[in-house]
């Protein structure tokens, strides 16, 4: 069964023209002169039920844009959406019931009330059977841990513990689509992983279809099936995330600090699936092909070789992955 359906689904944008200078300033606040923006030019997708889709592209690309198409936020330029069975900018109340949004750049819940209040006020607005609503709610308190903040004013909130409600919130009212924009920005690493965890935990128990966006790999890696890349408003990439990572998110980037000042016996090892990629008195950093080697016999052989003091292995950032993709789509293009 699909959980939603596009076709040719478009939206420009008319935008003021701004020329540099004072002058041409108030000429253009006297007579302005317009411009077409074209921010999603004609998407194409099926997303059936259950499943977990990253929604992916470079800043600009159209996600945003995009997503609130399908949530009934913004009336698009051409084309057609159907969510769970709806047209969202004709039917946004009805699709509210059945769909949960989190839009992590910006908070949903009412700041100067704590999270008790808000789970209460939504139970309301989603006319929740009184029953349900609290066996719901002590599920996602005890999920969430969200009992030492539960009489807390979000205002007072930590992210991560805000984050947290935001999300629980989100998942409320049981619904069949989860819109994630970006819900781990500017979360440490232990909460991040955490919420990742429980996105998926209700993903697998109740069939949740998520439909993400986000810069961190870990986000896909971790939560998504399903990998949909955009550029200048069109698909360019839809494939599983599985070979997402065997082709591009291969590369981990270990970073070493140490108290060692010399490291110029390391400092030219590169090898299989090893590349250094910096180097600096107490610094190493290096890139490892985890589809060559594993991480663990290079740290060991590092341990062996140097005294450490910290490690850090993350994913290359986002933009580094949509290149690899760009160059990879490149490649391909010129081979056929
Ligand atoms: N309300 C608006 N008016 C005019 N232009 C807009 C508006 N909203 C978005 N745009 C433009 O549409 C394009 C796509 O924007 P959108 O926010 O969808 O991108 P995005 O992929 O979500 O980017 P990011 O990763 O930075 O959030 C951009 O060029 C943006 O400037």
């Amino acid at each position: 069964m699909l959980a939603l359906r596009t076709e040719g689904l478009s939206k420009t944008f008319r935008v003021k023209r701004k020329k540099p200078g004072f002058r041409e300033s108030v000429k253009s606040l006297l007579r302005p002169e317009w411009i077409e923006k074209e921010a999603v030019a004609g998407i194409d997708l099926t997303v059936e039920r259950g499943e977990t889709l990253a929604f992916l592209g470079p800043n600009g690309a159209g996600k945003s844009t995009t997503i609130k198409m399908l949530t009934g936020i913004l009336h698009p330029t051409g084309g057609l959406a159907e969510v769970l069975g709806f047209t969202p900018w004709k039917e946004r109340e009805k699709l509210a019931y059945r769909i949960g949004t989190v839009f992590g750049q910006k908070s949903q819940l009412w700041y100067h009330l704590p999270p008790a209040d808000t789970f209460e006020l939504m139970s309301r607005i989603y006319e929740l059977d009184r029953q349900d609503y609290a066996k719901r709610r002590d599920d996602l308190i005890g999920r969430f841990e969200l009992e030492r903040h539960w009489s807390t004013p979000v205002r007072k909130l930590s992210l991560g513990e805000r984050m947290r409600c935001e999300i629980a919130a989100a998942f409320l009212h049981r619904p069949q689509l989860l819109f994630l924009d970006e819900p781990t920005i500017g979360l440490d690493v232990v909460i991040k992983q955490r919420i990742r965890e429980l996105i998926t935990e209700l993903n697998r128990e109740e069939g949740t279809t998520v439909f993400l966006t986000s810069h961190d790999p870990g986000d896909i890696e971790l939560l998504c099936r399903r990998a949909v890349v955009i550029h200048h408003g069109g698909i360019i990439v839809d494939e599983p995330v599985e070979r997402l990572k065997r082709e591009v998110l291969a590369y981990k980037t270990i970073t070493l600090q140490t108290d060692e000042t010399d490291q110029t016996e390391i400092a030219d090892w590169n090898g299989p699936g090893v590349r250094v990629l910096a180097v600096s008195p107490g610094m190493l950093r290096l890139a490892v092909d985890v589809g060559v080697t594993a991480i663990e016999p290079v740290l060991a052989s590092i341990v062996g070789r140097m005294r450490i003091r910290d490690v850090t292995i993350e994913n290359p950032p986002m933009e580094e992955v949509i290149k690899h993709i760009y160059a990879r789509e490149a490649g391909r293009r010129e081979g056929a």
